[in-house]
């Protein structure tokens, strides 16, 4: 799988003027990478991630996977929004079968995939429950194993743990660590998160705002194995502070 930004640009209309949200975005993914742009409000990120989903189209550039131009949604691309939405009518098994459903794939096979991928999330217990049955966190490993069920070629999230508490949301990012390791499935992450983007990825893009750039891609070299631990060690907190600073927009003296 590969997965390639070009001088990607978007441009809105506004009753203001035009409004350039992105400017000249160029961002790989390959197989296997779990990689996070990170930026502040306004950067563009969900903009982004819609590009990619083929939700909306670029004013200039392209996005390819795996050398074909996205035009528009497929089950090569699956996504987790930051808003749980399953549909609350369903039950969770019901919800990871709906898009197999969509596919035309056959009642017992979407049956034993979505079973599987229930499994993988640690869910079959809730298989029968409605979504308001479940917490916030569950919601959103039904959302992933939803998406994963569909076998895309790579995970688009976009801020999938944004509106979790703080213990919920630290649980989740240790939960996706262990299922990227045991499904090497890839995956590309917005989040304006700082310390969830080097506690996840293996490479952050660091956005800046109005227009949305990359002004940094930075390799997290890092343990693969990430531990809560790790977050208070000095290697952590440098890759941390170097992100922060350059969202503050300090100058940055490594490069100066
Ligand atoms: N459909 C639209 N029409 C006009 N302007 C838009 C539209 N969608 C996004 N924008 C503008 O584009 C810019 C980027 O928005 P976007 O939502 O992608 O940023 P973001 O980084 O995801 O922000 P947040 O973290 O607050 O969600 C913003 O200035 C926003 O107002």
């Amino acid at each position: 799988m590969h997965l390639e930004i070009s001088k990607l640009y978007k441009q809105f209309p506004t009753e203001q003027g035009p409004l350039l949200a992105l400017k000249d975005i160029n961002m790989h993914v390959d197989t296997g990478e779990l990689v996070c742009a990170v930026g502040a409000s306004g950067s563009g990120k969900s903009t982004l991630l819609r590009l990619v989903a083929g939700l909306d189209t670029p004013t200039g550039g392209e996005i390819t996977v795996d050398y074909e131009r996205v035009t528009g949604p497929g089950a090569d691309r699956g996504m987790v929004f930051q808003k749980y939405t399953l549909y609350p009518w369903m039950t969770v098994q019901q919800n990871v079968e709906f898009g197999l459903k969509l596919q035309g794939m056959a009642k017992q096979q979407r049956r034993e995939r979505a079973s599987y991928y229930l499994d993988v999330v640690g869910l079959t217990k809730f298989a029968k429950s409605l979504p308001k049955e479940l917490s916030g966190g569950m919601k959103q490993r039904v959302a992933i194993a939803r998406a994963l069920a569909c076998h895309p070629k790579i995970l688009l999230m976009d801020e999938p743990f944004g509106a979790l508490d703080v213990q919920t949301k630290e649980a989740m990012q240790l939960f996706l660590l262990d299922l990227w390791k045991r499904t090497r499935c890839t995956i590309l992450m917005i989040t304006h998160d700082v310390e969830e983007a080097v506690f996840l990825s293996q490479r952050v893009y660091v956005m800046t705002a109005r227009p949305g750039t990359i002004q940094r891609e930075i390799t997290v070299d890092l343990p693969d194995k990430r531990t809560y631990a790790m977050k208070r060690e000095h290697q952590f907190q440098a890759y941390k502070h170097e992100i922060t600073d350059l969202l503050r927009g300090k100058p940055d003296m490594a490069s100066v």
